[in-house]
């Protein structure tokens, strides 16, 4: 029982929404990126990312995005297609709009930062026209990343596909995934965010992700509890808070919390795609109506092995690799 109720008709189980761009993770890792030389290229984006997670997961996935028209475009749109993602609406851009890239600066296990190169990227300019109905229909959650919400007309999209979504009863999951580069001030984003979360099922974000929703600028003490309850007096029926390497808190509507830790690394390389991964493993967890604890032990998991890892999307999951994870860690802290 998870407090989510998803439409069984529908051979989807989840589309994700927005980003498909590339990952140029360092190679040279523990340095600055001024003293990188190569990179390694993978296909990323946050939602692009969780629905990779999802589909690595053997859930039945779907995208509805927009990439360029040359190399990168097609490589996205081939990787997702070797796993199955159906990609009948992700559309390929004829304006000259390039893929976006985000290049990860690994200077320690717990020192990255993303440089994102966002200039006439085409996942902005996907349109509401673009955006099919019959495709969304056919799903029973949609995920939308915030970040499809920074400029027009990909802004409007968004809007079009909750429409379609509530006028099916699919699913509707918010994650904010605030990327700074990508928005024009903080004020937009937390506009915007407002307006779509006010419509959603589910919202997952990070503490700050939050604060910036909620326009907090102050050392004002931030308080899960109300965040979480803000959106249950909308449509909202499970709010997570992410805390990084503290771990996460899960509400629900009916007034239950689960604080979660997290599943300490062996070694981590990089701390980026810990939200992803997080949040697909998660979002799995829901469709299969495990109880949300579980949900999020799961999502934990799956996170532990992304930090450990060169890349984000390349390393997403199995079910079994998570579960062995989880065993190891329940075995070792038995003894
Ligand atoms: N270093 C870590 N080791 C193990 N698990 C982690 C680590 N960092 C985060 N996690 C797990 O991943 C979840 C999400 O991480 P985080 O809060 O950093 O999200 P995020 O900021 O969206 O991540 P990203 O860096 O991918 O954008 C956390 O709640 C925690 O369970
Ligand atoms: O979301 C992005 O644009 C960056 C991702 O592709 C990258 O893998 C990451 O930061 C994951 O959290």
């Amino acid at each position: 029982m998870n407090h989510i109720t998803f439409q069984q008709d529908r051979e989807l189980d989840f589309i994700g929404l927005g980003r498909l761009c590339i990952d140029l993770n360092a190679n040279e890792i523990n340095r600055p990126m001024e003293e990188t030389l190569t990179f390694t290229k993978y296909v990323g984006g946050s939602p692009a990312n969780i629905t990779i997670a999802l589909a690595k997961l053997g859930a039945r996935t779907g995208f509805i995005g927009k990439v360029s028209d040359d190399q990168f475009g097609r490589f996205i749109k081939s990787y997702l297609h070797k796993l199955n993602i159906d990609t009948r609406n992700v559309v390929t851009d004829h304006t000259g709009a390039v893929t976006g890239l985000a290049f990860t600066e690994i200077k320690s296990p717990t020192d990255c930062s993303i440089l994102m190169y966002r200039d006439n990227v085409a996942d902005l300019k996907l349109e509401a026209g673009e955006v099919q109905e019959d495709f969304i229909k056919r799903a029973k959650a949609i995920l939308i990343s915030g970040t499809a919400l920074a400029s027009s007309p990909s802004r409007e999209a968004v809007f079009q596909a909750i429409e379609y979504a509530r006028k099916h009863q699919v699913v509707i999951i918010f994650d904010v995934d605030y990327r700074r580069w990508t928005w024009k001030s903080k004020e937009e984003t937390a506009i915007y965010c407002n307006l779509v979360a006010e419509q959603c099922d589910v919202i997952i974000a990070g503490r700050e992700e939050f604060d910036v929703m909620e326009i907090v600028t102050g050392p004002e003490v931030k308080d899960d509890l109300a965040t979480a309850q803000r959106w249950f007096e909308r449509q909202a029926k499970i709010v997570v808070v992410k805390h990084g390497g503290d771990g996460s808190i899960v509400f629900t509507k009916d007034g239950g919390s689960s604080r979660g830790g997290i599943f300490p690394a062996k070694q981590v390389i990089k701390t980026f795609g810990a939200g992803d991964s997080f949040a697909g493993a998660f979002i799995y967890g829901l469709l299969q109506g495990w109880p949300v604890e579980k949900c999020q032990e799961f999502g934990s998991a799956s996170a532990s092995i992304v930090v450990s890892s060169h890349s984000c999307s390349d390393a997403m999951p199995t079910v079994e690799q998570i579960e062995n994870l989880i065993k190891e860690h329940r075995a070792n802290s038995s003894t």
